[in-house]
């Protein structure tokens, strides 16, 4: 069937740009045509002459790549994608970010994860894998995840960049490599640090301002289930325990090191939840709110709901507990 027959509506194109877009209702053929989409609707298509036919068979052979795993599977990266897309209109970047940026900060987010097998760094280097002696322990999954995304580009019939001159494509490389790479929460401070160091006199023709920036753009996308409806982040965190917990059982059979937040003796939905919004969510997310004040309603004040919620599930426990213990 060809897919450039389907048509998106505009009332969900228009859905398509918000935080409360709720992927549980769609499907994974429909998801390619949304992110599909998302090119065309930021002009991505013209504006780069990307050939259309092409730049379906690449997100399909993307989707391909991503495995059958609880969490970083190829919803995730849909979701990503569609976080991301709602902070190019949220925040206007158009107006701020050249064409080339808008679509290595979109091609990034849609190929952060790819092939990600479901057992994060640590396991990777106490187990020894293969991807761990390969990249010799440094950020093991983020340079898969680009080297795997540069691989399915160097074949024509998904290549969408096969129209860039030159410069565009070092450009543009430049850009996913820096952006996948800063996925990685080993990098957590080391970015956010640098990020708060430019905000007083943040240029918008600096460079390395706009890198950083977009650094740490996918961050927030990558880790913004929260900002979502109750409805729709709850389920997200089932996906990642579920996940955590299939790592911490494989690293407890193979007598390797497990991590608290991953084991299912110790960790709560509730606990788990609150440290990260406290300690990651909110401080990441404040900080990006002073340089684009449009994020406090979108994005923070969801955050803000989701703490409360967790905080409440947390003292409802705690009261339960009591009352067994008396
Ligand atoms: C600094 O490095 C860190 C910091 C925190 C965490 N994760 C957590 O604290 C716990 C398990 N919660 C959590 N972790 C999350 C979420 C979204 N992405 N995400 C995640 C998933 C995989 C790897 C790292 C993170 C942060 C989320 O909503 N909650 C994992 C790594």
């Amino acid at each position: 069937m060809k897919f450039t027959k389907v048509h998106v509506s505009d009332e969900v194109r228009l859905e398509l740009r918000k935080q409360s877009f709720d992927n549980w209702q769609w499907d994974d053929p429909e998801m390619l045509i949304l992110l599909r989409q998302m090119y065309i609707d930021l002009n991505l298509i013209s504006k780069l002459n990307i050939d259309i036919n092409v730049l379906h068979e690449w997100l399909y052979e993307v989707y391909r790549n991503y495995n059958v795993v609880p969490f970083h599977n190829f919803k995730h990266c849909f979701m990503v994608a569609q976080m991301m897309y709602g902070l190019t209109w949220l925040i206007d970047l158009p107006s701020k970010l050249d064409t080339l940026e808008i679509f290595t900060l979109l091609t990034s987010a849609i190929c952060h994860d790819l092939d990600h097998p479901g057992y994060n760094n640590a396991y990777q280097i106490n187990a020894k894998t293969e991807l761990a002696l390969r990249y010799n322990d440094i950020s093991p999954l983020e340079n898969h995840h680009c080297a795997v995304a540069f691989d399915i580009l160097k074949k024509d019939k998904w290549n969408i960049t096969k129209d860039f001159t030159r410069d565009q494509f070092k450009r543009f490389r430049d850009g996913m490599i820096r952006c996948i790479l800063a996925t990685d929460m080993a990098k957590h401070n080391e970015i956010l640090n640098s990020f708060k160091t430019i905000i007083p006199h943040f240029d918008f023709n600096d460079k390395e301002h706009k890198s950083v920036l977009m650094m740490i753009l996918i961050k927030v996308a990558d880790i913004s289930n929260e900002a979502r409806p109750i409805a729709v982040a709850e389920p997200w965190l089932e996906c990642l325990l579920q996940e955590f917990f299939n790592q911490s059982d494989l690293e407890k059979l193979e007598g390797l090191p497990v991590a608290p937040f991953m084991d299912r003796e110790k960790v709560s939905k509730s606990s788990s939840q609150i440290g990260f919004i406290k300690f990651v969510l909110l401080p990441l997310f404040e900080t990006v709110g002073k340089l684009f004040p449009q994020l406090e309603g979108a994005i923070i004040e969801p955050v803000r709901d989701a703490l409360a919620y967790y905080t409440e599930m947390q003292r409802a426990l705690e009261e339960e507990k009591a009352k067994k213990d008396s």
